[in-house]
């Protein structure tokens, strides 16, 4: 059966409201003002460096300040890393429906790897996620395509079929050369016709129809 891997924040979950409290819990301890969801949303995708990096850029801070500033986001995120977090409606379902149907799944995101463990068996999505790379699993990052392979590598297979929600997801598999299919609903920066896809999706209700035609 082909494998589907899934991206997690903005995909399998909603996870930025989460994101968003410990970023603005590391910026109260350094003296900032909160910033809102909507800005921290759209910070989120390439892992949680590049979205410090875009904080400091925000908020004009010193760049020295931040190793620090990752440090602390962290700390707070792996405190309370699914206080506000949910799947998105129908994920539960799929999983289990895909899992009967015997596909192999595993989780490709830029979270780091123990709170991207601890977000989907706190949510209770972690029982037939086979295989979780994270953002520091590898010294490279997704839309690096070394993630997405190396996942399906610890599946025991070299290909099968990516499921995310932005940018970074498509451009991933199609460096991958992996059928990419798009949740419309997650963390997407601009219109869906910008990315490349395969097929693409608003309710997880409907991802195990695509799935099957587009196996490979
Ligand atoms: O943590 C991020 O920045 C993005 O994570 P994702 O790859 O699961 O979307
Ligand atoms: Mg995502």
């Amino acid at each position: 059966m082909t494998p589907v891997v899934f991206d997690l924040d903005g995909t399998l979950v909603h996870s930025a409201p989460d994101i968003h409290a410990a970023v603005n819990r590391m910026l109260d301890g350094i003296g900032q003002a909160p910033l809102t969801l909507a800005t921290v949303g759209s910070f989120v995708g390439r892992g949680v460096p590049s979205l410090v990096d875009r904080v400091i850029e925000h908020l004009d801070l010193d760049p020295g300040r931040h190793d620090d500033m990752v440090a602390a986001m962290l700390e707070h995120y792996n405190r309370a890393p699914a206080d506000l977090t949910r799947p998105y409606p129908g994920v539960p379902e799929m999983l289990e429906t895909l899992a009967a149907r015997g596909h192999p799944l595993a989780v490709c995101t830029n979270k780091p790897e123990a709170p991207a463990r601890r977000v989907l068996s706190l949510l209770g999505l972690g029982t037939h996620i086979a295989a979780v790379v994270g953002g520091d699993s590898l010294s490279r990052r997704k839309p690096d395509p070394a993630p997405l392979r190396h996942t399906f590598a610890l599946l025991g297979h070299e290909t099968g079929l990516f499921v995310g929600d932005s940018e970074v997801d498509a451009e991933c598999a199609q460096r991958a050369g992996v059928p990419f299919l798009l949740f419309s609903g997650g963390y997407r920066k601009g219109p869906v016709t910008d990315l490349p896809h395969h097929a693409v999706f608003d309710h997880f209700g409907d991802l195990a129809g695509l799935v099957a035609p587009a196996s490979v």
